[in-house]
């Protein structure tokens, strides 16, 4: 069954914390092979190299399939003589999950500006770059919360550009393949039928009718009667401050955010430990903690767990499910 293929947990930044929440990662329960540099992991790791993400170990065991990098992992310190092997490692779990051998991936977090420095790494994060390696395809950035009731759901229209560049971004084209891209996630991947959407505005009280903006009125509006008119369940666009709160988020399934902070801050407010950052549009299925690099408290051991164990199961669920 696709559903219990390995899922790929990918190494991302060796001076970060990934390597220490890989054999902590183990209580998902679900099956998943590390694939990094096995000298990167914390001393007195249990673990086990495999030749195929379908390889069994013991349990309690952490399978890796082994990449070796050119120089050690110091905490908190970004090696650049690392980066190019950090990006090689996204790219043959992508292989490996486009080839079958692999139920999906699951990315610990990358320093983007260490491979930035290091190799010219020339996309803003994993999430344009899986869409490149995938062939250019259409894709959105999701953050759903685990641990939370109602849940709360968050797609930034906008992603990994300053705040600045905002209004010139965010336009009809770009709201209209978010909503339509999270509305087929949410029936595929989450087994929702009949998904709700809300539409944050892009200004405060969304523009008050033209008082405080005109984005709502000259174009938003009009784009969701459209899609409203071909049968989408879409609510907005609606004051951004005040769509988070409980009772609000019980009316919908996924909240479409004008810019990333509008959209994470809520996320990682209610549920920074059990947030799951998911790539939608994708051929195949891709997860990630909600959470960066920490390179504040890396190789202390004190990282938790909760967002790449929620990430793990989260991609095991969906592979299921395709
Ligand atoms: N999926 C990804 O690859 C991903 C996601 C987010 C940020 N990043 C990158 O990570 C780097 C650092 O970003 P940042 O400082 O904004 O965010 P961060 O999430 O790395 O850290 C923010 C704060 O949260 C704490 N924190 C983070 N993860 C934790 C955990 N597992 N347990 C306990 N505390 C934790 C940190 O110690 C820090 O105080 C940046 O380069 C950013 O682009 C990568
Ligand atoms: N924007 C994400 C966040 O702040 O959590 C993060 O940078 C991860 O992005 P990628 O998955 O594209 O690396």
């Amino acid at each position: 069954m696709t559903g219990t293929r390995p899922i790929i947990l990918t190494c991302g930044e060796p001076a970060g914390v990934g390597p220490e929440l890989a054999p902590k990662a183990l209580a998902a329960g679900v099956p998943f092979v590390f694939l990094g540099d096995p000298r990167h992991l914390p001393p007195g790791t249990r673990w086990a190299e495999v030749a195929t993400p379908a390889d069994r170990v013991e349990d309690g065991v952490l399978a890796v399939l082994r990449h070796d990098f050119p120089a050690p992992a110091v905490p908190g310190r970004p090696d650049p003589a690392n980066a190019a092997a950090v990006i090689e490692v996204i790219a043959r779990a992508v292989h490996l999950a486009q080839s079958g051998a692999a139920g999906g991936i699951c990315t610990l977090p990358i320093n983007k500006e260490a491979l930035k420095t290091g190799a010219s790494f020339p996309f803003p994060g994993h999430t344009e770059f899986l869409a490149n390696l995938a062939g250019d395809v259409p894709v959105v950035m999701m953050l759903a919360s685990t641990t939370v009731s109602p849940p709360c759901r968050v797609v930034p229209v906008t992603i990994h550009i300053a705040l600045s560049e905002v209004p010139r971004a965010l336009n009809p084209v770009a709201m209209e393949q978010a909503i339509r891209i999270t509305d087929a996630a949410l029936r595929r991947d989450f087994a929702i039928a009949a998904p709700r959407i809300a539409v944050a505005g892009l200004n405060p009280h969304a523009g008050e009718n033209g008082v405080m903006g005109t984005e709502e009125t000259a174009w938003i509006a009009p784009l969701l009667d459209h899609l409203r008119a071909e049968g989408l369940d879409i609510s907005g666009p609606l004051p951004a401050d005040t769509m988070f709160h409980a009772p609000a988020r019980a009316r919908y399934d996924a909240a479409i955010c004008a810019y990333h902070d509008q959209a994470l801050i809520p996320i990682k407010t209610l549920d920074f430990a059990g947030g799951v950052n998911v790539t939608l549009g994708l051929p195949f299925v891709r997860t990630s903690p909600d959470h960066g690099t920490a390179f504040d408290i890396a190789g202390r051991g004190i990282a938790d767990a909760g967002s790449v164990i929620a990430a793990l199961r989260m991609a095991h669920d969906m592979a299921g499910k395709r």
